[in-house]
């Protein structure tokens, strides 16, 4: 039986304390500033903000308040039961009626907030997400940690001081207890440290980067925006390499963003700029985008980096490969963002090759580096299949494993497949012989507009076409429910990818199944392959180990080393053990003394905390 989230919320143990206005100290009415003194200030030069050390509430430890001395705003009169109210960050837009440009907006907006929790699509199996998580899953994960005075881990939200608004979103998203990321990379953040972070897919990494954004921008003082033209000044900026990742990630953000006065905008190719430009009229204070869209807006000056305190990268190791790096270092070198140190910036993925890491580290100072299981290993929650299965039989291979999908499926309904394919024209050729073969069936990628590829995954999310055939496009990120198989009918040339597509299963504590198909073409993964499977406790046919012991090492990045020794760690580490201690300090930061002496290796946790690896 549905039930509400409220019923959910009220019969859990919920951890998030409801706000006890008595102990938690009250916002001060001192950073209040009067509307009509606002639009005078046109002409002040925008605060920048300072070093992460330096920005207030960002020195203190991950647990208690930040927000007394804040100087946060009192809410609005019959607003005060909330606790914490959003500041109204502001963007001055010189009369332009943005709506945003003073605090009574702000309040007006977010009682003009579109609930979102309305919204939900329904599921292929009529479930509301989130029900029947079981998070215990991810519980014995190992946890590795480096660099200077690494904040301590939370075991629950109430420990974390995220504010009663955002709070009270977790538990609308029936969000219990945090993920063993979540756990880590939360109180790390909340503390301004920039964070490298590495933890399986499916395993809560959006959550982990929005609410120390969200919470963070709830908690800042009145923060003046210039007015300079037409542009429009985010306070934090999140990229995603696809369109559909980004989207998700607005939506997710909107959630966690609901009633707290913060807005999110999306920018994405493909789809028309001027209601995007419409968005960010009425103002923005996190902006989710793709890079190209971004430098797009950039380039017209409808935009400004400027103001931006956090910067996070999802799917980071994706995001500065070669096809994405230069258009990121524009990004975020040539224009005018905060330098790395004066913004706090975050990155997240499942993977992350050492080459990657190290050119990361550019954007990063003095960070933390947290991995949640081994770098780039999948969960085993997901049973991971690899069947030899030739060129030309694949089509009537698959064709078998979706009747026999069908016959086990509940009254004979067709559960969620996503069929991964190597070239577009592959994946509209095998949809249409699908739908031939009585298989509804659609496609998601590059060559399909953007319209289409948005209705498609529709389609297969509400289980109307339960066979989504896609190329690499949907590899990464995308969080649809109740996806039970996933299928490499072409497998990808580096280990990272299948990690990333099989991940598209096995989500949020839930099983999934992942079958591959390999043969001759495909030996330089053999040996990734096998490591992988047997990592996650997979069972390895005897016909994989055997291509393996005669392949040469491919099908990766230069992301693990071969051999025993699985490369999947901080790279400042390999490099102190190797002797090569440049890159300690994160990529050329002066505070990096702790890290010249191996034997204070261990973790990073503050003096007298135990093993990182927990
Ligand atoms: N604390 C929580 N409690 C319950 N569900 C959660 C929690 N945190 C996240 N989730 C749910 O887990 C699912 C996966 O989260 P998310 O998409 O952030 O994973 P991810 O780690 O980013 O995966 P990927 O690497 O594939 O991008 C989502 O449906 C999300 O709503």
């Amino acid at each position: 039986m549905r039930t509400s989230w409220a019923d959910s919320v009220a019969s859990s143990p919920s951890e998030i304390p409801v706000s006890d206005n008595s102990s938690a100290p009250r916002p001060t009415r001192s950073a209040y500033v009067p509307p009509h003194l606002r639009n005078r200030q046109a002409s002040d030069a925008p605060s920048l903000p300072g070093p992460a050390t330096e920005r207030p509430g960002f020195s203190g430890t991950a647990s208690g308040s930040r927000w007394n001395g804040g100087g946060a705003p009192n809410p609005e009169p019959g607003h005060s039961g909330s606790g914490y109210g959003y500041t109204g960050a502001l963007v001055g837009r010189g009369g332009s009626g943005g709506g945003w440009n003073n605090r009574n907006r702000g309040w007006d907006k977010r009682e003009r907030d579109v609930n979102p929790f309305d919204d939900v699509v329904e599921q292929a199996s009529g479930e509301q997400e989130n029900t029947g998580i079981n998070f215990d899953a991810y519980e014995d994960i190992p946890v590795e940690t480096s660099g200077e005075n690494v904040p301590r881990p939370v075991n629950t939200f109430a420990e974390i001081d995220l504010g009663e608004l955002l709070n009270q979103n977790i538990r609308r998203c029936k969000y219990v207890k945090p993920t063993p990321i979540q756990r880590h990379a939360i109180p790390i953040a909340l503390a301004g440290r920039d964070l490298m972070a590495c933890a399986q897919t499916g395993s809560g990494k959006t959550a982990a980067f929005c609410f120390p954004i969200i919470s963070g921008i709830m908690r800042e003082q009145y923060v003046q925006r210039p007015r300079v033209g037409r542009a429009v000044y985010p306070l934090a900026l999140i990229l995603s390499p696809t369109r559909e990742l980004s989207c998700q990630i607005h939506d997710e953000a909107k959630k966690f963003s609901y009633q707290t006065g913060v807005k999110v905008v999306v920018a994405y190719g493909g789809a028309p700029i001027n209601q995007q430009l419409r968005e960010l009229d009425r103002g923005v204070d996190i902006l989710v985008a793709t890079p190209g869209r971004l430098v797009d807006l950039l380039e017209r000056a409808i935009l400004s980096l400027m103001m931006i305190r956090y910067l996070a990268l999802d799917e980071a190791d994706r995001m500065l490969d070669m096809g994405f790096e230069p258009q990121i270092r524009k990004i975020v070198e040539q224009m005018d963002m905060p330098n790395r140190g004066v913004r706090q910036t975050m990155l997240f993925s499942a993977t992350f090759p050492r080459e990657i890491q190290r050119l990361a580290s550019d954007f990063l100072s003095n960070y933390i580096f947290l991995a949640v299981g081994r770098v780039g290993s999948s969960t085993d929650l997901i049973v991971q299949r690899v069947e030899f299965v030739i060129e030309s039989d694949k089509r009537s291979h698959l064709m078998d494993l979706l009747h026999a999908q069908r016959e086990n499926g509940a009254h004979g309904k067709q559960a969620l497949t996503l069929v991964f394919v190597e070239t577009k024209k592959g994946a509209d050729s095998l949809e249409h012989w699908l739908c031939m073969n009585g298989f509804p069936a659609t496609t998601i990628h590059g060559d399909r507009t953007q319209q289409e590829r948005e209705l498609a995954l529709r389609s297969f999310k509400t289980g109307k076409t339960p066979i989504l055939v896609a190329t690499d496009v949907a590899a990464r990120g995308l969080d649809i429910p109740h996806v039970a198989h996933v299928v490499n009918f072409d497998l990808p040339n580096d280990i990272d990818d299948y990690v990333h597509r099989i991940g598209r299963t096995g989500r949020a504590g839930k099983s999934g199944l992942a079958t591959a198909f390999f043969n001759e073409g495909n030996l330089s993964m053999a040996r990734p392959l096998a490591e992988l499977m047997q990592e996650a406790n997979q069972e390895v046919p005897a016909w994989l180990t055997r291509y393996a012991s005669w392949a040469p090492y491919g099908g990766s990045k230069n992301r693990r080393s071969g051999g025993g020794s699985f490369g999947g760690r901080d790279f400042r580490r390999e490099s102190i053990f190797g002797k090569n201690l440049d890159y300690y300090g994160g990529g050329g930061n002066s505070d990096s003394a702790a890290y010249g002496v191996p034997s204070n290796y261990g973790g990073g946790y503050a003096p007298g905390v135990t093993s990182a690896w927990d």
